[in-house]
């Protein structure tokens, strides 16, 4: 297929278009009678079972999207990626979060460099400099052991390691090496965010991490501001290099702020900022939580699917199989939005995660090459636990719109709990709803059914499931750290693999700049008219009246305040 050609212009893609009647011609219910079928659609790797039999598709589907796949290069643009290549075109950068975890012998170039070298040594200072923390060897200004860390940082400086910091935070091997320690993450520029991560810390132990890749996002360095304030009115301005730390690929603007860049752990432009959960970025701070030696493990299980993505056929290739899957929910079946139900209360953050890495990275209108998509890329992402998520939106899935759901079960709790003289434990109650609910989704309930059951007629119509409701699941054999890295990765890749067979660049963000730079004049016109008393210009009728309104309510706030830090 030549650069420059649409993947809807290819005879795989207009294969598949007419593939789409055939498969609404058969039922889920038909499909899943077909043993043979339901066997060749699991698949095992490392302990993690895939099942995708209740996909709406059949092993014919299956053969078109592996042609689909061939047509769009997604072997070759797998390998350009782990080859360092500059894929990420618009922003001429290479996507390297696969050296992130890469064990320490291996070579991955980039720019005629072996960049698993600079990883390891930004490893190492962190696992030093972690533990130097953790042992009471750095202390704070007033010689007190920083016993918290609040970890600043917004996007993908934020939702990956607080997805990670809440999976392992009941997880029993974490739980004994996290002992007497606290990890906090403030994001949002809301100064009740503010308020709610510093209530009950202490200045004294507490370590500040500021984690901003550009280092000048400006919720980010506000709510540094705020903090290095916290400290310094506290314990005096030099508190500062004891108690500031941070993460950046930008170490110079890291100095101006005021903190000491040999207290900075360095990452690169090849890291996106939604893909740089495995760099310091998250390493970091859940290093001074947990210690180093657990989140290598984390690394090592996103390593394992790293080289199970490149290596595997694609038959049985878990990333790539799931990727093909989306895209023909996506832009076949028309199926805009995928659930994401962890049967596990330490996933509760894994959803908000992927809702970022998911639609930051393939919410695009146009290909690689700035041709407009005719056909919609990218899905709507959203998700809760189960069993809550049931008591919530599932209503929807079951009767109203048709969402994909993945299904993601652990076999073994991180916290079982057995009662004398229950059914079955805790665990198996809640994975009782994890078995039942594909099946619900696929077979439905149909009217026959509720007339064998003697229900009213009137009430039939509303008690019926049509059912053929596509989902999958998938199995993990525990919910560790490893498994959690295992996880992670193979969502990454999942979301890497649809943009690659869309044709998009799933690794720039353009369009979360518009609102910045609207923000941007905002800003100044608050400041114009609350120091000067300007009046509101350069805005249309809407958001001059909406201005005018909050400045007018708030008149009662002096225009010059002294600062003042939250009070609870
Ligand atoms: O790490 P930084 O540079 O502060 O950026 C935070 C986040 O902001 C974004 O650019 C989106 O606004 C994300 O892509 C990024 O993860």
């Amino acid at each position: 297929m030549a650069s420059s050609t649409l993947i809807s212009d290819t005879q795989p893609w207009k294969e598949l278009k007419a593939h789409v009647e055939d498969i609404k011609a058969n039922h889920l219910r038909d499909l899943l009678s077909d043993d043979e079928r339901s066997k060749s659609m699991m698949v095992e790797f490392d302990g993690i079972l895939l099942d995708y039999s209740r996909q709406q598709a059949t092993l014919e589907t299956r053969e078109k999207l592996f042609q689909l796949a061939e047509v769009a290069s997604l072997k070759q643009k797998i390998n350009q990626m782990y080859k360092g290549e500059h894929i990420n075109s618009t922003e001429n950068r290479a996507v390297l979060h696969v050296a992130l975890r890469a064990p320490r012998d291996a070579v991955i170039q980039s720019d005629g460099k072996n960049v698993v070298l600079d990883v390891w040594n930004v490893l190492d200072k962190i696992r030093d400099f972690s533990e130097r923390v953790r042992s009471g060897s750095w202390v704070g200004a007033t010689g007190k052991e920083l016993k918290n860390v609040v970890a600043i940082g917004i996007g993908g400086s934020f939702l990956g390691p607080l997805f990670v910091h809440t999976a392992l935070q009941t997880d029993p091997e974490a739980i004994e090496s996290a002992r007497g320690r606290q990890l906090r993450f403030l994001a949002n520029v809301d100064p009740i965010d503010v308020a709610k991560t510093i209530t009950g810390l202490n200045p004294e132990t507490t370590l500040v991490v500021v984690v901003s890749k550009t280092f000048t996002t400006a919720e980010t360095m506000l709510n540094a501001r705020t903090l290095r304030e916290w400290i310094s009115s506290a314990l005096g301005p030099s508190a500062v290099a004891k108690h500031m730390v941070a993460v950046s690929t930008n170490l110079a603007l890291v100095e101006k702020f005021g903190i000491d860049p040999n207290n900075a752990f360095a990452f690169w432009d090849w890291v996106g900022g939604r893909y740089s959960v495995c760099s310091a970025v998250g390493v970091f701070p859940l290093s001074l939580q947990y210690g180093f030696s657990v989140i290598e493990k984390f690394l090592k299980g996103a390593s394992s699917i790293d080289q199970h993505v490149y290596s595997e056929p694609f038959e049985s290739n878990i990333p790539v199989l799931l990727g093909l899957l989306s895209v023909w929910n996506v832009s076949f079946l028309g199926y805009p939005a995928r659930a994401i139900l962890p049967y596990t209360q330490a996933l509760e953050k894994f959803a908000p995660h992927i809702q970022q890495v998911s639609m930051e990275s393939n919410g695009k209108g146009v290909s690689i090459d700035g041709v407009p998509l005719p056909f919609e890329a990218g899905e709507i992402d959203f998700g809760e636990p189960g069993t809550n998520g049931q008591h919530s939106f599932y209503q929807l899935i079951h009767q109203g719109r048709v969402i994909p759901c993945d299904f993601i079960g652990v076999v073994k709790s991180q916290q079982p709990v057995y009662l004398k003289g229950e059914v079955v434990s805790n665990h198996d109650e809640l994975m009782s709803n994890f078995f039942a609910q594909p099946d619900a989704l696929a077979y439905g309930k149909t009217p026959e059914q509720l007339q064998k059951e003697n229900v009213p007629p009137h009430l039939v119509p509303h008690k019926t499931f049509s059912g053929n409701r596509p989902s999958l699941s998938l199995l993990l054999p525990s919910l560790n750290a490893y498994n959690i890295g295992q996880l992670l990765a193979i969502y990454e890749h999942r979301i890497a693999v649809e943009g690659f067979v869309w044709g998009i660049n799933s690794f720039d963000q353009w369009g979360v700049e518009l609102g910045k730079s609207l923000a941007t004049q905002v800003r100044k016109q608050l400041n114009a008219s609350r120091t000067k008393g300007e009046p509101i210009q350069g805005f249309n009728f809407s958001t001059t009246t909406m201005l005018t309104r909050y400045l007018e309510a708030s008149a009662d706030i002096p225009a010059d305040p002294p600062t003042t830090l939250p009070q609870i």
